[in-house]
């Protein structure tokens, strides 16, 4: 059985398509098979940010069905960056440009697009849908139904916060050079992601400064995970909250490009009367393919994986070499 290790924009995940099994790991052993080969230390090729299920689809008008679970064995609702890689791999194995994957909230149209670089392909997904209502995060603040641009003191006095839902929750900040840099995020991140009054079941949480019109530089701290290199949800929540509250520089229905530590990803944010939809636009990139026995899939026992590299991830990092520099923040091992 094979699996691969997939990336979009150094995100990392290992893809698993449980269509191939003849008996599917229950979510017990998901979980516990995710928790072990995405842990540096315990797992395989230093780690990954989740594992990327594939399952049949129970939608008519969807392909297949994409599950996402976190390094931490949480079960996430949608993950922009791996539905890219996801997209790729439904898009190769079954000889088709464009279609619906099923995932828990949604039924989101892909599409394959024009490589990014040599060797570098990238997809088109559909980020939906969108909320920013309190219960649908869920956050309690007792004066707020909606978070748009308001202050929290309580989060983080001198900052201003956009909450909403894509559907997975997310907690934004558009911030200076040095407070993107500042250990302000990454304590931020911890304090929201452990037991909080006010965001429950935890929130993504993302610090982006504006470079220019239509250009941001993103850094989020992920529930379940931590630092990733870049959050693809995360990224298209702050392009909407872009255009929401910074007009003159976000705009509606033009591409943004997103920089990341990971690379850069490009957005595009739609109002269709008041419903709002975000396309994700990034590369799609296949690292390694694993080869591992169904009865081990199940053990979770990594010790007799076959693994062979592509040689994506040269082309990959030639074409973020030839990106602008922008800041000092590490890309993630
Ligand atoms: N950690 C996220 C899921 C992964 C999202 C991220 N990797 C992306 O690319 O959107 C959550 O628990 O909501």
């Amino acid at each position: 059985m094979q699996i691969d290790k997939v990336h979009g924009s150094e995100n990392h995940f290992f893809l698993l398509d449980q269509t191939e099994l003849h008996s599917k790991l229950n979510d017990h052993e998901l979980i516990t098979f995710t928790t072990k080969i995405t842990n540096p230390q315990t797992g395989l090729l230093k780690g990954a940010d989740g594992v990327l299920v594939v399952d049949e689809a129970t939608h008519k008008d969807a392909l297949a069905q994409m599950r996402v679970i976190n390094a931490d064995g949480s079960e996430a609702s949608m993950c922009g960056n791996g539905l890219r890689t996801v997209a790729r791999y439904l898009s190769q194995k079954f000889q088709v440009d464009q279609f619906k994957v099923q995932t828990l909230n949604a039924d989101l149209q892909v599409s394959k697009a024009t490589p990014f670089a040599t060797g570098v392909p990238a997809f088109s997904v559909e980020i939906s849908p969108v909320s920013f209502d309190a219960d649908k995060l869920p956050f309690h603040r007792a004066e707020h139904r909606q978070l748009i641009n308001k202050t929290w003191p309580e989060l983080l006095p001198d900052l201003k916060f956009t909450a909403l839902s894509v559907p997975n929750p997310h907690l934004i900040s558009f911030v200076s050079a040095e407070e993107l840099a500042s250990d302000d995020l990454g304590t931020l991140g911890k304090r929201l992601n452990a037991p909080n009054p006010y965001f429950p079941d935890g929130v993504n949480v993302s610090f982006a400064q504006i470079l220019d019109k239509n250009q941001l530089f993103v850094r989020t701290y992920e529930r379940g995970v931590g630092f990733t290199n870049a959050c693809g949800t995360g990224m298209s929540a702050t392009s909407l909250a872009f255009a929401l509250t910074h007009p003159q520089q976000g705009h509606f229905d033009q591409e943004i490009t997103v920089y990341n530590p990971g690379g850069l990803v490009k957005t595009n944010v739609h109002k269709i009367a008041d419903t709002y939809t975000i396309a994700l636009i990034g590369n799609a990139t296949v690292t390694h393919h694993l080869e591992i026995s169904e009865s081990d899939l199940h053990t979770a026992t990594l010790d007799h994986v076959r693994i062979r590299e592509t040689e994506e991830e040269t082309s990959y990092l030639q074409f973020v070499n030839h990106l602008p520099k922008i800041n000092d923040i590490a890309v993630k091992a």
